[in-house]
């Protein structure tokens, strides 16, 4: 079974050797060629050569994990069939998507919120095909990066899609046209993500799409639609509704970001995000679409039943989840299984039931953010190369990158209660925080959950001006086992928004100064 915590000082003695039969990975391994008889079968005139580690999928999960062998010393290879590395997150996910956040905020507050500041400001016009532009030009110096990266660590990259053979050996279809093969004494599945449709409605990017459609949209458009108002609804429809379109976000809960986000906090940020222009419909269930004309029709009811009413939109944006990716893998090929919500099942070292091959990232448990994939794919080489590795499950941040952010790590209050756990909070607004003011910028506040008792922190919220770059001393924090206490007796630089942060931890132990 899968474990959501690998605590670190439990996790070297509860370790048992891998299988050796099929681990036999030495520190400074030679290279060597096998006769496969797979590939011989399927008519390759050269044998496939063995590498200590194959990687299939170039995502963050895939491409941490092959760096990090290729410093380890493995013989390498990672195999990707978009034809650009980086995954979902690069190509149309975190990167493209911030870049739209970054600029499209840019934009609305030239064209909001100047003149208080003393700034006049000529005609503003909006260059779309720019502002894609510049999307555009971020992720292919990030996507280059990692195949620089991929060549100053001897991984080699193959780019094609692959298929298991047998269960040492992977079939790629080649980019370029034509089959290889490659032979991997370990093996690691890594292979994402993909949007989850909305039945009845199909998806041709244009108008229905999933966040890959929304990321490059040609106009903007008068009404948009947005089915699920989970991460990703709330940051394209932010984006779309700063640049000047009518968005409705349909929520089948009674609160927007997500069951993970704090009440509070979700409340806080859906009034603010009402104040820019978003319109919320929350405990409301999409009954059905029909997108045969040029405007999409979306039919909705309240979750619990109730009277239909019909959405019209030019433009639908389904945001309901993200599934796992595992389609053409041949996983069936050798045996492997996936739960009833597609994810490839793995123990607690990433170990599929056939030891040599584990799998990390989206395709499997946890919540599917880059940076959880990318600490699984540092400790499962790790795995691999010295027996052991670590991921704290309980101390992974979610940031949502709306202005302003949200961003939390550990337990909401509402799962502490739940837990039946002692607890007390503390708050502190971002309204009585001085740098906040200076910039004019003082929507949100930071919140901590602790135990009643011991004043160990359990969780931390913060709605706010960089709130997910501040959720990083929180993430230290909570990784650290500290008190509030021990937050609220750190010197914190004044004046900085960090501030906010002290004062709150301050006000769950005792008092703040500042409000
Ligand atoms: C719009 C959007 C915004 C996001 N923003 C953030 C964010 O700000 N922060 C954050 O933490 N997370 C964000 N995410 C989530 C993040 O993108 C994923 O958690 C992350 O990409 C998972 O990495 P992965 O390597 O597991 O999978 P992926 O990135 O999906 O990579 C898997 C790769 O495997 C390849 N592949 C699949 N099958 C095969 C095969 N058979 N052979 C060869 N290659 C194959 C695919 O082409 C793909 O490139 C966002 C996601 C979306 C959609
Ligand atoms: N900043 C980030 O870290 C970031 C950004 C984008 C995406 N992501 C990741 O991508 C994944 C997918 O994001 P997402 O926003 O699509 O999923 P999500 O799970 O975050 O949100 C989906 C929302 O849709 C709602 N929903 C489901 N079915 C519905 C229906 N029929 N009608 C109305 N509402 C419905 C759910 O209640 C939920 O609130 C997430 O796991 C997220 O972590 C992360």
């Amino acid at each position: 079974m899968f474990k959501t915590l690998v605590p670190r000082a439990a996790s070297r003695p509860i370790l048992r050797p891998l299988n050796q039969a099929n681990n036999s990975f030495r520190a400074t391994p030679s290279t060597f060629f096998l006769i496969d008889r797979s590939h011989a079968r399927r008519g390759f005139a050269t044998p496939a050569e063995e590498k200590d580690l194959v990687i299939i999928g170039g995502g963050v999960a895939g491409y941490v994990a092959a760096i990090k062998a290729g410093q380890e010393g493995l013989k390498v290879a990672c195999i990707e069939k978009r034809g650009a590395l980086g995954g979902t997150c690069l190509n149309v996910g975190c990167i493209p998507s911030k870049s739209l956040l970054n600029n499209s905020h840019l934009y609305h507050q030239i064209l909001h919120d100047t003149k208080n500041r003393g700034i006049e400001v000529g005609e503003v016009k909006l260059n779309l095909e720019q502002m894609m532009k510049a999307k555009d030009t971020s992720v292919a110096g990030l996507t280059k990066g990692v195949e620089f990266l991929f060549k100053k660590n001897n991984v080699e990259y193959i780019k094609g899609t692959g298929a298991f053979a047998d269960e040492h050996t992977i079939a790629v279809n080649l980019v370029d046209g034509g089959e290889t093969s490659v032979r991997g004494k370990n093996i690691i599945i890594a292979t994402g993500s993909e949007a989850t449709p909305f039945p009845g409605l199909n998806i041709d990017e244009k108008k229905v799409v999933t966040s890959t459609g929304a990321i490059a949209l040609k106009a903007v458009p008068k009404k948009m639609l947005v089915i699920g108002g989970g991460i990703i609804g709330l940051e394209m429809g932010s984006v779309w509704s700063r640049l000047g379109a009518e968005v409705t976000v349909v929520e089948f809960l009674g609160q927007i970001g997500g069951p993970g986000m704090d009440a509070e906090i979700s409340k806080s940020i859906q009034k603010i995000l009402g104040k820019q222009g978003m319109k919320f419909k929350l405990n409301t269930k999409v009954v059905k679409g029909d997108d045969s004309g040029d405007i999409v029709k979306i039919n909705v009811e309240a979750a619990k039943g109730g009277k239909e009413e019909t959405l019209e939109a030019d433009v639908v944006l389904v945001a309901i989840g993200r599934r796992p990716y595992t389609a053409g893998l041949g996983l069936e090929n050798i045996g492997l299984e996936v739960d009833k919500r597609g994810r490839i099942v793995i123990d607690q070292e990433y170990r599929t039931k056939l030891p040599h091959i584990r799998v990390i990232g989206d395709c499997t448990f946890g919540p599917m953010l880059a940076h959880k994939a990318e600490e699984e794919a540092v400790a499962a080489v790790e795995f691999i190369t010295k027996n052991y590795g670590h991921v704290n499950y309980n101390a992974i941040p979610s940031v949502m990158y709306t202005h302003p952010e949200v961003a939390w790590v550990g337990q909401s209050e509402a799962e502490v209660k739940e837990a039946g756990i002692k607890y007390k909070t503390g708050t502190f607004p971002f309204s009585a925080n001085s740098r906040a003011k200076t910039n004019l910028d003082t929507d949100g506040m930071v919140k901590f959950v602790a135990d009643a008792e011991t004043d160990r922190i359990l969780g931390i919220h913060i709605v706010g001006p960089n709130a997910g770059e501040m959720i990083a001393e929180g993430t230290l924090a909570l990784e650290y086992g500290a008190s509030t206490e021990d937050v609220g007796r750190t010197s914190h630089a004044h004046p900085t928004l960090s501030e906010a942060f002290k004062e709150a931890a301050m006000a769950t132990y005792g008092k703040a100064i500042h409000y």
